[in-house]
């Protein structure tokens, strides 16, 4: 029988291995760090035992963290799974040339991470886009960066979402620049990891500001602007897999992500009739330093969350593009309402009863399949 030592097991066998080692006043040597225990005592133990657990679940020391945190050096990666080879990411733009032509997009978060990516996209397919976020300087930046290599025009336009006042004057420069628009995508959003009973009322609210009143905001008052020239358009948020599930450590981004897709729902609904269509993509985890360096700051869960992921890599802001491209083009003007999961297969891979038994061996499944026959009767 294979013997399969999970890393669960493995803590539970080192922590073991610990408090016989310590026991006996010995050494402990982990992670090329060496532990003396100097007493023989429960306290020892408990203590050698944490480090141990902590070391394995954390592999950095504390003193290294300004190097680990994401936002002050490049990203690691973890390796994708032997699977990945069989689903490479296909990056090329998948809509053909002119899909946008003299069509006008506004993207808020467009200055970074898949906001930007979907920009580059619209562009590239010949819209003139408005990119709106609150750091005027990254979306310039974008904004000359986009132009160059598609040749249409990008405007940066500085707003914060969680104001309704900002929205408004952010939309009255974008009317006067371009129009109002024919594609709108709510990317923004603001996010942390941090477990529930530590949370402020500001954290809260920061969170809930951004995701869904900034949504409902930039939303609604496009809506609005839109209804009264008489003209149609595509609404595209982009919330996340837990928005159905719900996820501890990001409670306000959860309760916020879930309000988001029953506005567009709602909207989708009732709006229909004046041209209006409201779509939803949720993504699973894919590396940019905006979602990384709050959700992952120290690299230690992309291993999992790799893990999870029968597809056996992350996703790549390019294929939220193409998605995205997709639901906001004419090619998609039957599709309202919709919200559609690009998540490799995480979502149902965490959600099904059995599905840890894919680390039943061949051997272990004839014992169990031998046992299963053995039963007769109830
Ligand atoms: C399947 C994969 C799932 C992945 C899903 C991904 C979803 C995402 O949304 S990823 C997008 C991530 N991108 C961003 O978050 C970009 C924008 N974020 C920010 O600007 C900041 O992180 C923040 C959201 C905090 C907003 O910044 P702002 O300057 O407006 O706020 P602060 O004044 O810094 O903080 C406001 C209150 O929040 C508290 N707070 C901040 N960080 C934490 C933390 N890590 N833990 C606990 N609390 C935190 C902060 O203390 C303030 O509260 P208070 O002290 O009570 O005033
Ligand atoms: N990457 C991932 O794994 C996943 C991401 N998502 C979603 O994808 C979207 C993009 O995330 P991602 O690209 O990864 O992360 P980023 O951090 O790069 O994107 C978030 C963007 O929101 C803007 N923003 C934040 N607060 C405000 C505000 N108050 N007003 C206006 N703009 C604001 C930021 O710009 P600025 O700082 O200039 O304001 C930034 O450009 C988000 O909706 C996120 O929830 C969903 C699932 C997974």
């Amino acid at each position: 029988m294979n013997f399969d030592l999970s890393h669960e097991k493995l803590f539970t066998y080192l922590l073991i291995l610990c408090s016989i080692i310590i026991s006996f006043g010995g050494v402990v040597r982990t992670h090329k760090t060496t532990y003396r225990a100097c007493a023989v005592g429960r306290l020892n133990m408990a203590a050698a035992a944490a480090v141990v657990f902590r070391r394995n679940l954390f592999p950095l020391k504390l003193g290294q963290k300004a190097c680990a945190l994401h936002s002050s050096c490049a990203l690691r990666d973890a390796d994708p799974l032997p699977q990945a080879s069989f689903f490479p990411p296909n990056d090329a733009t998948m809509l053909p040339p002119g899909s946008f032509s003299d069509k006008v997009a506004f993207v808020t978060g467009g200055g970074t991470g898949l906001g930007r990516a979907m920009t580059q996209g619209l562009s590239q397919l010949g819209a003139t886009c408005v990119i709106a976020s609150r750091k005027l300087e990254v979306l310039q930046k974008t904004a000359e960066e986009i132009t160059a290599q598609t040749g249409n025009k990008v405007f940066p336009v500085a707003c914060d979402v969680r104001d309704p006042a900002a929205v408004a004057q952010c939309l009255d420069q974008m009317e006067k620049l371009t129009g109002l628009p024919d594609v709108v995508i709510n990317n923004a959003a603001g996010n942390f990891v941090s477990p529930s009973e530590k949370l402020s009322p500001n954290g809260w609210k920061t969170i809930v500001d951004i995701v869904l009143n900034g949504t409902a905001f930039v939303t609604l008052e496009l809506g609005k602007r839109l209804i009264r020239q008489d003209k149609g358009a595509s609404f595209l948020a982009i919330t996340t897999i837990y928005a159905e599930s719900g996820s501890g450590f990001v409670v306000p981004s959860a309760s916020a992500k879930a309000g988001v897709e029953a506005l567009y729902k709602s909207l989708a609904a009732e709006w229909g009739r004046y041209g209006l269509r409201f779509n939803i993509i949720q993504p699973g985890p894919i590396r940019t330093k905006g979602a990384f360096s709050r959700l992952d700051p120290t690299g230690a869960f992309e291993k999992s969350m790799i893990g999870r992921i029968p597809v056996g890599r992350l996703g790549t802001p390019n294929e939220i593009k193409n998605l995205a491209l997709y639901m906001s083009s004419h090619y998609a003007t039957w599709m309202s309402g919709a919200v559609v999961r690009l998540d490799g297969g995480e979502y149902v891979s965490m959600a099904g009863e059995f599905n840890d038994l894919r680390k039943v061996s061949k051997q272990q499944w004839d014992l169990i399949e031998a046992m299963i026959r053995q039963t007769k009767g109830s």
